[in-house]
């Protein structure tokens, strides 16, 4: 969770920055708002288990599995998102250094 929101910080800096314009900020928003909501699922999945069962079982391995699956994707494509957005104006700046 902190390391994602360090990096949600971090892409807010550069947005900045770089001066992105209305709808590039609707999709870094989105993709942030994505990840740091399938990270609080995933941390409230992993205490909902705890207190279910302190036994190891496969429903309970399967439940952490996916909700841990879940911030993954959210992940992957909010690096995809970040990388179209920030990318080619990121690019321009250093071009012109
Ligand atoms: N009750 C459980 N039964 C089966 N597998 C589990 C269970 N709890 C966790 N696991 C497996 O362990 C992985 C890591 O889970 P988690 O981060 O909750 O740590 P943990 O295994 O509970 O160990 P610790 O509490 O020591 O960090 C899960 O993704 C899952 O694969």
């Amino acid at each position: 969770m902190r390391f994602h929101l360090f990096a949600a910080a971090l892409v807010i800096v550069m947005a900045l920055l770089l001066d992105i314009d209305k709808n590039g900020w609707l999709w870094l928003i989105a993709s942030i708002v994505g990840v740091l909501t399938s990270e609080m699922f995933n941390s409230a999945i992993e205490r909902a288990v705890d207190l279910a069962t302190a036994e190891r079982h496969p429903v309970a391995k399967a439940a952490k599995d996916i909700a841990a699956g879940a911030v993954l994707v959210a992940s992957l494509g909010a690096a995809a998102i970040g990388l179209i957005v920030l990318g080619p104006p990121l690019w321009h700046w250093l071009a012109q250094r």
